[in-house]
């Protein structure tokens, strides 16, 4: 069954739990919780403290996307706040096979992203490591813009990754993704899909949310 992700960097700020709820109640298995520091992209969003407060109200998977530079200094804080999943940026850490391997020590499934300026031939002495592969189909920062294409070329690499090294991968995508393209990102092989302001910028954020899920799994 693939998965949607709905991050809430697109729902109010203000009344995170209700939206957590919502989208929960529509059937959305994932939320995707975007962690930016200023520095590793031009953003700030939230930390640790605001991802332990929202668990409370996840009964699903959490899945925490850190956009920061020194994720080592923070794994264990967001062990604490209760991830499920959590997805380093192979850009953001001289040592990411350390990190990966630190993230799985500290019992949470390890996610490798990779910018669209990243090959994923990177992927190659990594994948034992790696648990959930995130494709970023925008330069990551911000919500609400355009899918880039070339994305789905290298979501279709790391399916023949997968298969070639006989793992059962995950395979995110993020950025960019509404219901108007979501059959084609998922054909290329992906199996968790994120989705931003295509589900809190809805006029109906449940009825989108199963509709996501029906296209999805057609
Ligand atoms: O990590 C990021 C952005 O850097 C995302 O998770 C965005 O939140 C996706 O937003 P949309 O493109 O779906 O609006
Ligand atoms: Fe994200």
């Amino acid at each position: 069954m693939n998965a949607l992700a709905p991050s809430i960097l697109s729902a109010d700020f203000a009344a995170l739990g209700e939206a957590v709820k919502l989208v929960e109640h529509a059937g959305a298995p994932y939320i995707h919780v975007d962690v930016m520091d200023g520095h590793f992209v031009p953003n700030i969003t939230i930390g640790a403290p605001v991802a332990a407060a929202l668990r409370k109200h996840i009964n699903g998977i959490m899945d925490v996307h850190l956009m920061i530079e020194n994720p080592d200094a923070y794994l264990e804080d967001f062990k604490a706040a209760g991830a499920d999943i959590l997805t380093v940026h192979y850009e953001s850490t001289k040592h990411i096979h350390r990190t990966l391997q630190a993230i799985r020590k500290l019992g949470m499934k390890s996610g490798l992203a990779l910018n669209p300026g990243t090959p994923v031939e990177v992927l190659e002495c990594l994948i034992d490591e790696v648990d959930m592969v995130l494709i970023m189909s925008v330069n990551p920062g911000f919500g609400g813009q355009s899918f880039i294409p070339y994305a789905l070329e290298k979501v279709k690499q790391v399916k023949a990754l997968g298969e070639r090294t006989g793992r059962d991968l995950l395979i995110q995508v993020d950025g960019g993704v509404g219901l108007q393209n979501v059959q084609e990102v998922v054909n290329a092989g992906a199996n968790v899909i994120v989705a931003g302001s295509a589900v809190f910028g809805a006029q109906d954020v449940s009825a989108t949310v199963q509709e996501f899920m029906k296209l999805m799994n057609e």
